[in-house]
């Protein structure tokens, strides 16, 4: 290929079109139908005529109520429309759900529309546990939450959630994702039944089938792939970089000078565009990967700082090393002194947040990340490299990414008002992938969204969750409201037949756990065990879950007598089981467990239960590596008589899946015994991110399991009580006093109970100085505060010798969430 230098880039474009269809119709925010206010809000922020794809959406009926798909690509005003369309309906005393995917975006979100304060509007965030209702959420006027949230609001009657007038959809292109498609699109069906005259706004990633999701949503499809800052898309090899604006044909073409002990493509390609002052997205295909590419490109960064540039990074690596000191942590310190820092869910939340605001903020130059950047927060660079567009598949090997997967990961290349173009850049190892590339990615369509919904798997819970509901209370309902949703809808006529195959097959695992009853009319003859209340209201029986739902009509039962409509409905488990969000699989293999040990007199310990809990379906689990097998093998037989079902040896399959539960219950073990999350991290190698995700999922099923066994009457509900306590904080049960004063965690808490502090009443007022040596005088002097003794001027003498506030402790001594950002915010 002829390579030619080309430093001369484009000149920064600000009227750039870049779309094949969009006309560059720019609507002043001056002229739009808003208050006052609103328009000088926007207009105070510099946003003063509205994009093109924004304008068209705006013709399309936005503001008129009508429901919209916006398909236009990332960072091209998306949040912006869903903002005036939410500010629209408030002005009319309209209330406004937003709808997110992922906690970290309904963060951002969050914050975001915080900023409407001024305008007289609120904005709640809903991150609390799955089984809360949340009814104070109701009085904001916005309020953010993950679908699973919703879902769980909807199934736990919080009566707000029908007086919603606008429900915005954020990255509804997940509707495809096997994982949180089909809870995205029950959502959708539910909060359309509930609020019919609701407007939807879908936000989304550029997808093939927009018009077939609009169709569904009923709703206007915009579609544009106008963008607020060129970008040229190419591919690299052996030297060369070159890229083409797709829509105009528009070239460049740059030599990428190699630098660096392995004269890396990468790290070169970094190189050449922070030397001339822009920052670099690189994505990989591992965590490990990630951390390799960070620290293979720190040293050659860092040559291009200042020197007040490498002193702010020194803070904000002792930042890192002061909250934890695990390797890893450690690892990604000395990767930010270079200015450079990588990012995946192995880190903790707090490094994350650290790496994200300090990239925005133009202190770190490079975030090599895993795809878990690209998914949504809006992190933009000048130049994007996907150092690897192959990756793992655990059935089918090394495949290539998907094309929405590379969409998304070049659009956060140029950053709006900020770089003059964006570049994003895919590196071929040999000549032919060059052409490869550029037709399998560039010139690419993204494939379509398809609906995940059809599996028994994904419905089971469904099903359960909206006979629970009284959204369904014969089968022929069930099947009337499943034929709304998108699954129905795209799969036609066909999936009529499809759904009630499925839909039959998860009632009659329903029905069998008596989570579900149907109503023959013979008298007395029901199908299902007996201790399900004929009005769905878990309130009989002395427990009170509240009502099933505000949302059960009157005329729940008819008479009709074909099977389809014989009365359906959910027993007092069924209800509290979709009200705890657990699967009602989880749910039958604790109570079938448990009720096997109670029976057999067995003693139930920490192993028993936590393998119990890894056992369910809702816990994720390590795989087993092969230096694995022994010493997991070996832990199962000296521990045979704390299981409660250990699988023969001989079935092969079973015996290795029950292995990889077991490992995760060793993990939880050691978590909740103390060790060290650096010794946990090694041991099982996995990230504080990790640990801290496998601690939660786990307490929030202890904490659901002793709800249900408690309802059953089992005697073992009180041990998962504890127990969720104790994975909560990663510590025995003897510190939990302590450990509910604020700023005490596990190791702070087990220095304190050591030295005879055993709960809040032990601390008199003479007892200060041995606190601040054990704790640190900053966290000491905030416990005495928290328990109401005055310490006043009190200084502590020697200060070197105390344990200092941060250092030496793990990430698991927590700070409250509002320390931690409290902290970070000091930086910026
Ligand atoms: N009409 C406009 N004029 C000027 N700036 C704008 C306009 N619309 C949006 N922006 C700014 O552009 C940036 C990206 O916008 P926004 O976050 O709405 O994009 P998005 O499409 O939602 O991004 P993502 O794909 O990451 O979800 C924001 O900083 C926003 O304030």
């Amino acid at each position: 290929m002829a390579a030619k230098k080309s430093k001369g880039v484009p000149a920064w474009n600000k009227d750039q079109k870049g779309d094949s269809q969009t006309a560059d119709i720019r609507i002043p925010t001056e002229s739009l139908p808003l208050s006052d206010p609103v328009k000088s809000f926007y207009a105070e922020s510099g946003i003063l005529q509205l994009y093109p794809p924004q304008s068209k959406a705006i013709s399309a009926g936005l503001l008129d109520g009508k429901n919209i798909l916006i398909s236009i690509p990332t960072a091209s005003g998306k949040t912006l429309l869903a903002e005036l369309a939410m500010l629209k309906s408030l002005e009319d005393h309209g209330k406004c759900l937003y709808v997110v995917p992922l906690r970290a975006l309904a963060s951002e979100k969050f914050r975001r529309f915080s900023e409407f304060r001024d305008l007289g509007f609120r904005t709640g965030i809903s991150t609390g546990d799955l089984d809360e209702r949340d009814e104070n959420l109701g009085d904001h006027d916005i309020i953010v939450a993950t679908s699973e949230k919703v879902d769980s609001l909807i199934r736990n009657g919080t009566h707000w959630l029908n007086q919603i007038s606008v429900v915005v959809l954020d990255e509804v292109h997940l509707l495809d994702s096997p994982g949180r498609g089909p809870t995205l699109e029950i959502v959708i069906t539910k909060l359309r039944k509930l609020n019919p005259k609701m407007q939807i706004v879908a936000l989304s990633a550029t997808i093939h089938n927009s018009k077939e999701v609009a169709d569904w949503l009923k709703a206007e499809c915009v579609v544009s792939d106008w963008r607020p800052t060129k970008l040229y898309e190419g591919v690299y090899f052996d030297g060369v970089f070159e890229g083409e604006v797709v829509h105009t044909k528009e070239k460049t073409m740059k030599e990428i000078e190699l630098v660096g002990k392995g004269k890396d493509a990468g790290v070169s390609l970094a190189a050449d565009t922070i030397r001339d002052g822009g920052q670099c997205l690189v994505f990989t295909n591992s965590r490990k990967n990630a951390a390799g590419f960070a620290k293979k490109a720190g040293p050659v960064i860092q040559s291009y700082l200042t020197v007040s540039e490498q002193a702010e990074l020194l803070d904000l690596a002792s930042a890192v090393t002061d909250r934890s000191d695990t390797d890893a942590a450690k690892v990604l310190a000395s990767c930010i002194r270079t200015g450079v820092a990588f990012h995946h869910a192995g880190l903790s939340s707090d490094q994350r947040e650290l790496v994200e605001k300090s990239f925005l903020a133009g202190k770190i130059k490079l975030i090599a990340s895993t795809p878990t950047l690209a998914a949504g927060l809006n992190l933009p660079a000048r130049r994007v490299i996907i150092a690897a567009w192959r990756r793992y598949d655990a059935n089918d090997g090394m495949q290539p990414i998907p094309v929405m997967e590379y969409k998304q990961m070049a659009g956060r290349a140029g950053r709006p008002h900020l770089d003059p173009f964006g570049e994003s850049v895919l590196i071929a190892s040999k000549e032919e992938d060059v052409e490869r590339l550029t037709e399998f990615y560039i010139e690419a369509e993204p494939e379509s969204v398809e609906s995940k919904l059809g599996a028994e798997n994904a419905l089971r819970t469904h099903v359960l969750s909206t006979v629970s509901n009284g959204f369904a209370s014969t089968r022929a309902q069930l099947l009337d409201f499943f034929k709304d949703t998108f699954f129905a809808y795209q799969k036609g006529l066909l999936s009529t037949i499809a759904l009630k195959t499925v839909i039959d097959k998860c009632l009659d695992f329903l029905i069998q756990a008596d989570m579900c009853r149907e109503d023959s009319g013979d008298s007395g003859n029901t199908s299902g065990n007996s201790n399900g209340n004929s009005n769905g209201n878990a309130a009989a029986n002395g427990v009170d879950e509240g009502p099933a739902s505000p949302f059960v009509t009157a005329d729940k039962f008819n008479s009709l007598k074909e099977a389809d409509d014989y009365p359906l409905f959910a027993t007092k488990k069924g209800i509290l089981v979709s009200k705890l969000y657990l699967d009602p699989l989880s749910a039958s293999v604790i109570l079938e467990d448990i009720q096997k040990a109670e029976s057999a007199g067995m003693n139930l310990t920490d192993i028993s239960l936590l393998h119990l809990i890894c056992k369910t379906t809702d816990m994720p689990q390590l795989y087993m590596k092969t230096n694995d097998y022994i010493p997991v093998t070996e832990f199962a037989a000296e521990n045979a008589e704390h299981i409660i079902s250990m699988p023969p040896t001989k079935n092969a399959a079973e015996f290795e899946w029950f292995l990889g539960e077991l490992k995760t219950a060793i993990l939880l073990y050691r978590w909740i015994s103390e060790a060290p999350e650096n010794e946990i991290s090694k041991e099982f190698d996995v990230g504080e991110g990790d640990i801290r995700q496998f601690s939660e999922t786990a307490g929030w099923i202890a904490g659901a399991a002793s709800r249900l066994l408690k309802m059953s009457g089992l005697s073992s509900a009180g041990l998962f009580s504890d127990l969720e306590l104790r994975l909560q904080y990663g510590a025995s049960i003897q510190l939990l006093p302590l450990l509910k004063i604020r700023g005490i965690g596990r190791v702070r808490a087990r220095r304190l109970y050591n030295a005879g502090f055993k709960s809040k009443e032990s601390f008199e007022p003479a007892d200060f100085e041995t606190a601040a040596r054990l704790i640190g005088p900053k966290i000491a002097r905030q416990l005495f505060n928290e328990i109401g003794i005055d310490v006043g001027g009190y200084v502590v003498s020697d200060s070197k010798n105390s344990n200092s506030d941060f250092g030496g402790e793990s990430g698991s001594e927590s700070e409250s969430p509002s320390q931690v950002q409290k902290r970070f915010d000091d930086f910026f």
